[in-house]
């Protein structure tokens, strides 16, 4: 940013640098009149490549920043609309002159205007090329709040994100697509009301070279070639997961409830992501809905910008809130967070060991483990809100029905139980752990048996009774000790929890009627000396409540304290694939898969 070149402009007084992105720096800037503006200048790398601005050089739709449709382009009263010139309906425009071309975009994007998207007013000349004067945003973006202050609170994020997916809505229904929404692109107003920016900026000065690039973590990998608003979905979703974690999201497979990384975030919230995230379309909200359901996960609160913010602008900023107690701040309260949040959950990024600040893009690359978890009650710590609890419930509600899913499906590792049979003696079946069904047992029985011992792990969150449940090494292992561990690192149990098994089959081998299933790494890999068996059941979770223990200057350990809990979690069904093993102790579980 220190190298960014402060540029001449007629008529302007050109200020400090507010930022710089990977393609333009944008600087304050006042006019005679003393009103004040934000100017965008692309870097000189981006200028010196960029082909001629103009709002249709190639179709961009579906790529970064692909503003404006191309379908909307012939319909343009430019000069040379009415010239019967092919190239307007191809979309094929980079010979307009710069110039034209650049007013024409200026005017087309002119035509959108929503009280949440940033305002371009006109395009002047610099010594470093044409600059973009839009509306100051003096509040700063998304982007340096969090990396200032850390992930935020879900009542913060509900006000920065809710007025964007609005704007998105606003722009879809007019058959525009925004292409790039990143923390960056979030900005502030003074009085703390978020603005989408960068729309069709790029176009303008000439910048939008990239078609098919965008920002890493924020492209949807499912993006289509057509006009798509469900990527800007994705990317808002996006926003939020880094909003709430500091983290960007990855892929499905590799990404961690986000319940478990932040356990603030609302169930309801948590759906709501996973779904804008989702590579199945069909579970995506329209970014209209997912403002609406966004507002109803929460309580806003007001954005605190104040460690955000350049200096100058502190006395405007009519966010600033006092510092209040630690008490007041406790999780889940409403109204002002500030003293707590300055001691335990805003400590700077630096002290987490995280980037320091730095603006542009590379910032909002996290490491994925910079972040630490949060939400986890230190000694002594007072009765945290019903929201982490809650919020443990609903994940783990997830956890329980799908988590052996995705590793059982995207990891089919072989299991150490290989080895234990194949010295093991065969099909000699031995009785095993306490309550563990052998092999004697039918197969249906000890379903029902092993299912109940899983529950009693997560009843105590204690992992070490899954070794009577789940295959060692196998995935269903892997998956139960992640949830049951996150749940003890979290000083939570789940109250009242069962799961019961109805409607089981056990489906012959091989079953020609499920083909899918001979081919499952489950089943083929199983050593000769294993038995296998594959049962279709309906896997029912009983209502349960997450507690999470409190410490009390009770002497008697055998209380166990006080427990505080959230409400009951009612988690419903579902059918699932069970394939057990008995390598000569008995059955376990090594995987739950979705029914083919
Ligand atoms: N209107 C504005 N008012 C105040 N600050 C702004 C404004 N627009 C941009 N900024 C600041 O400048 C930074 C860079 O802007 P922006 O992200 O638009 O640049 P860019 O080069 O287009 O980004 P990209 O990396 O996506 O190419 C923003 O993150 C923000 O901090």
């Amino acid at each position: 940013m220190s190298d960014e070149v402060r540029p001449v402009v007629s008529g302007l007084e050109v200020g400090r640098l507010l930022g710089a992105g990977g393609s333009s720096a944008v600087w304050l800037v006042e006019d005679p009149e003393g009103q004040r503006f934000a100017l965008k200048i692309a870097r000189r790398r981006h200028r010196d490549e960029a082909a001629p601005a103009g709002p249709a050089g190639r179709d961009r739709r579906h790529g970064r920043r692909a503003a404006l449709p191309a379908e909307q382009l012939p319909r343009l009263t430019h000069p040379a609309a009415d010239s019967g010139d092919p190239r307007e309906s191809t979309g094929e425009r980079s010979a307009l002159h710069p110039a034209a071309a650049i007013t024409e975009e200026l005017r087309l994007l002119r035509r959108f205007a929503h009280d949440h998207l940033l305002r371009v007013h006109r395009v002047v000349k610099t010594d470093q090329g044409p600059g973009m004067l839009m509306d100051l945003a003096p509040g700063g973006s998304l982007l340096g709040l969090l990396t200032s202050r850390g992930p935020l609170p879900v009542a913060e994020v509900v006000t920065a994100l809710v007025p964007i997916g609005q704007v998105l809505g606003y722009l879809h229904a007019e058959g525009a697509l925004h292409g790039d929404v990143t923390p960056g692109n979030i900005l502030f107003t003074s009085d703390g009301r978020p603005l989408l920016g960068d729309f069709g900026t790029a176009r303008l000065l000439g910048t939008d070279r990239r078609a098919d690039a965008g920002t890493p973590g924020f492209i949807d990998p499912t993006r289509r070639t057509a006009f798509d608003p469900g990527a800007d979905v994705f990317a808002l979703a996006a926003v939020a997961w880094f909003a709430l974690t500091g983290r960007i999201p990855g892929p499905t497979e590799e990404r961690p409830p986000l319940a478990l990384i932040n356990p603030e975030v609302p169930v309801t919230l948590m759906h709501l992501i996973e779904d804008g995230l989702s590579p199945d379309r069909d579970r995506r909200p329209a970014a209209g809905d997912f403002a609406a359901t966004l507002l109803r996960a929460a309580t806003p609160a007001p954005v605190d910008l104040v460690p955000a913010v350049h200096t100058s602008v502190l006395p405007e900023l009519l966010t600033r809130r006092r510092p209040e107690t630690a008490a007041a701040a406790a999780p889940g309260r409403r109204g002002p967070v500030g003293g707590d949040r300055l001691s335990r959950r805003r400590t700077p990024a630096a002290a987490r060991g995280q980037q320091p600040r730095r603006t542009g893009r590379a910032a909002c690359r996290v490491p994925r483990d910079s972040a630490a978890p949060r939400g986890r009650p230190r000694p002594g710590e007072t009765v945290p809100s019903r929201a982490p609890l809650a919020l443990v419930a609903g994940a783990i509600a997830v956890l329980l029905l799908t988590v052996g899913l995705t590793l059982t499906l995207g990891d089919p590792q072989e299991p150490a139980a290989r080895a234990g049979a194949a010295g093991g003696g065969g099909q000699q079946k031995s009785a095993g752990p306490a309550d563990a069904p052998a092999s004697t047992v039918e197969p249906l029985v000890a379903l029902e048996a092993l299912v109940s011992s899983r529950a009693e792990a997560f009843r105590a969150a204690d992992a070490a009774l899954l070794a009577g449940v789940d295959v060692e090494g196998s995935p269903a292992l892997a998956a139960d000790t992640n949830a049951v561990q996150a749940l003890a690192d979290a000083d939570r149990s789940l109250a009242d929890l069962s799961i019961t098994i109805r409607h089981a089959v056990v489906l012959s081998q091989p079953d020609t009627s499920v083909p899918a299933l001979q081919k499952l790494p489950a089943v083929s890999a199983a050593p000769p000396t294993t038995e296998v068996v594959v049962i279709r059941a309906t896997a029912a979770l009983s209502s349960y409540t997450a507690v999470q223990s409190v410490a009390t200057d009770s002497s008697d350990s055998s209380s166990g304290g006080e427990r505080t809990g959230s409400d009951p979690v009612v988690a419903g069904s579902e059918e699932l694939i069970f394939v057990l093993w008995d390598a000569g102790s008995g059955w376990l579980i090594h995987s739950v898969l979705p029914p083919p």
